[in-house]
């Protein structure tokens, strides 16, 4: 995790993978905070797929924490050079169960993923179609959301049914991790 820190300070100044204020506390604002998704879940085989993974958040994090697990992490990320980062981190941490799609999520055939989890990509409504196109029937979703996740959730009710079970952020208050499953469409 150390090496993937020093990895992201280093590239940042060249490209923005994450709020160039914020890169004096890495470890506590962004890696602590991704981190928080393991005390969730034990992922099983299948493919996560994390969605706008911008500079490894949480989709790096959770690949380097579940290395020993059977998962495939998949990070979608459309942005050419955010991909060439993700594409480095991968092989200078010498991870064998990540790999990057550098497509438009809504362009990338349905993965089928038993995981799916995105951070700061869209308000809960505009991710609904993601899960609905790439989550298995029996997956669930792991979203980190901020402080309007409640009005999120009521909002995305409206064209669509799924199971939400919300977990407190214990590293931004009033920020949720919301873990949703058993989507459909109303
Ligand atoms: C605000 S950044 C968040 C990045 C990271 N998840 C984080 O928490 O730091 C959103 C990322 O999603 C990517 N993105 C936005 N819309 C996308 C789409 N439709 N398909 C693929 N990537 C997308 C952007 O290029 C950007 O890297």
């Amino acid at each position: 995790m150390d090496e993937y820190a020093s990895l992201l300070s280093h590239w940042n100044s060249r490209i923005n993978l994450v709020a160039p204020g914020t890169i004096g506390n890495l470890r506590s604002r962004h890696i602590e905070d991704c981190l928080q998704i393991c005390q969730h879940v034990r992922p099983a085989d299948g493919i996560w797929a994390d969605l706008g993974s911008g500079g490894g958040l949480p989709g790096l994090v959770l690949a380097i924490a579940f290395q020993r697990s059977e998962t495939e992490f998949r990070f979608v990320e459309s942005d050419q050079r955010k991909a060439v980062f993700l594409r480095t981190a991968i092989r200078q941490l010498g991870l064998a169960n990540a790999s990057v799609i550098t497509r438009r999520i809504e362009d990338v055939a349905p993965l089928n993923a038993a995981y799916v989890s995105a951070r700061a990509l869209a308000p809960l409504p505009l991710l609904m179609p993601y899960l609905s196109r790439h989550m298995a029937d029996n997956g669930q979703a792991w979203l980190m959301k901020g402080e309007r996740w409640q009005s999120e959730v009521r909002d995305a009710q409206a064209d669509w049914r799924f199971t939400c079970t919300a977990y407190p952020s214990l590293t931004h208050s009033g920020a949720a991790i919301l873990k949703i499953s058993e989507v459909s469409h109303v």
